[in-house]
């Protein structure tokens, strides 16, 4: 399989250099030039597999012939050693509604699903073909945690990760800056999420810098990432289907950066019977006015009880504007050259159609998603995280949809406390962490103070 960039100024790139390059180097985001579909037969056999096992099946199309499948394997049944649930991410019932629950690694959120096999993935890589690699990522809060754990204490990684100082939960910065292996590097910027991915990206299209300290990507700007997180919509869909190619099973998706919904919306174009993929905002609701309207328009970033998906301006917008614009690189310049000018972006009658037909969406406040974590639990005893309450109430409508449960509740206990007068108990790998010693930078959210930084720390790290 070869990859290329949304912007046309990569082509023809193999597996390995498209997990190593993560941003394309023209500022656009790597797609494969084709992506495999799976027909009925295909469907009901997939349907059959444990997680690990479909995983690898998914990844082997796109990994071609780049790593052989005694590898991928391994590389793969690693990945999911760790995590708490023998299902990896099991299915779970409560007041009537399906919740599918990815919080069950290390991390507990759903980026370890894709970041334990990254991380893995880029230490195979680099102990196969040589070189070094100093990941940059930003992070809302799950995602900084989840890439520090997949390469803490890996030889020939170093990790910097820039979190909005203030702006994430106490818990979700305790399990970034605790971590005190020598190659993990902590920032945080005095910023939004926003303005954090802004430094990264710019740092990434600064092809000197890119090159001279070999950059990394963790975020969902990398490819693989997208990637892993389509194996669970599978998963689940084979679960509740048993394999019959006629069941179409809807999906919510609690939405920031747009990675995880189009992880969905990739699965159906690869022949996956999906019906509804709605997309579940909370007040930040830029997605949602692009599908109510057609106009993506940026806004002020607010801060709300589901603090990861406090973004505005969403990295995965661009994968999914390729495919609106019937993968005409060309196209996907123009509207981004907009959205560059004007700070929006509008398509016109034709494609909104193919947006609404693509997607369903709704944005939840924090009133609505305190009661909905309210009503579960008075329902159910179940306990939801703020960002998978907002995914169950916007699929209010569409009551046989699967929610996405992308974060344990006990990484939210003040949301969990406000709403129903109790905390969530914290799974093991959360408990004491407060007591824990902590390292960390602060610097402006500026790319040229965040080069200085890793100027200076990577002449004394290892
Ligand atoms: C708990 C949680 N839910 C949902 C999201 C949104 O996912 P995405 O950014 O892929 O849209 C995030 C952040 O990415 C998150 O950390
Ligand atoms: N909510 C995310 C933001 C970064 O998104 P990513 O999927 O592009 O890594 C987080 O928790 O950091």
């Amino acid at each position: 399989m070869k990859y290329l960039s949304t912007r046309g100024g990569v082509t023809s790139i193999g597996f390995a250099e498209a997990v190593m390059m993560g941003l394309g180097t023209d500022g656009g985001l790597l797609v494969p030039e084709s992506l495999p579909r799976f027909g009925p037969d295909r469907l009901r056999e997939l349907a059959t597999l444990r997680f690990q096992d479909l995983a690898v099946e998914l990844f082997a199309p796109f990994v071609g012939d780049e790593i052989p499948r005694a590898d991928l394997v391994d590389l793969v049944e690693r990945s999911y050693a760790g995590f708490s649930h023998p299902e990896v991410t099991p299915l779970h019932e409560a007041g009537g509604r399906r919740y599918l629950e990815l919080f069950h690694g290390p991390t507990a959120a759903f980026k370890d699903v894709a970041l334990q096999f990254l991380g893995n993935l880029f230490e195979y890589l680099l102990q196969r073909d040589g070189g070094e690699l100093n990941i940059l990522g930003a992070t809302s809060g799950d995602t900084g945690s989840a890439a520090i754990y997949g390469v803490r204490g890996k030889q020939r990684i170093n990790i910097f990760i820039l979190h909005p100082k203030g702006r994430v939960s106490p818990i979700q910065e305790r399990q970034m800056t605790s971590v005190l292996d020598a190659n993990v590097h902590n920032i945080a910027v005095r910023g939004t999420f926003d303005d954090a991915q802004r430094v990264v990206k710019t740092l990434f299209n600064d092809l000197d810098f890119k090159r001279r300290y070999h950059l990394g990507a963790v975020n969902s700007i990398n490819w693989v990432r997208i990637l892993a997180q389509t194996v669970y919509y599978f998963y689940a869909w084979g679960r509740i289907s048993h394999g019959d190619p006629e069941r179409r099973v809807s999906f919510s998706v609690p939405t920031g950066n747009f990675g995880d919904v189009f992880a969905g919306f990739l699965a159906r174009r690869m022949g996956l019977p999906v019906e509804r993929l709605i997309i579940a905002t909370n007040r930040n609701d830029i997605l949602t006015r692009f599908v109510d309207t057609g106009s993506y328009a940026k806004g002020e970033v607010f801060h709300t009880l589901s603090p990861a998906m406090d973004i505005q301006i969403a990295s995965n917008f661009e994968r999914y504007l390729y495919y609106l614009m019937d993968q005409d690189t060309a196209a996907v310049r123009a509207l981004l050259a907009d959205l560059e000018q004007h700070g929006r972006l509008r398509v016109g009658a034709d494609r909104l159609q193919q947006v609404q037909a693509d997607f369903a969406a709704r944005a939840v406040s924090d009133a609505d998603t305190l009661a909905q974590i309210r009503e579960t639990h008075a329902a159910s005893g179940y306990i939801l995280c703020p960002h998978t309450a907002v995914g169950a109430r916007a699929a209010a409508d569409h009551a046989d949809a699967v929610v996405l449960a992308t974060a344990h509740p006990a990484k939210f206990n003040e949301a969990v406390s406000e709403a129903i007068g109790r905390e969530a108990p914290p799974p093991p790998s959360l408990q004491g962490l407060m007591d824990k010693a902590t390292r960390c930078a602060e610097l402006d959210a500026d790319a040229g103070a965040v080069a200085e930084h890793m100027r200076a720390t990577l002449t004394v790290a290892p």
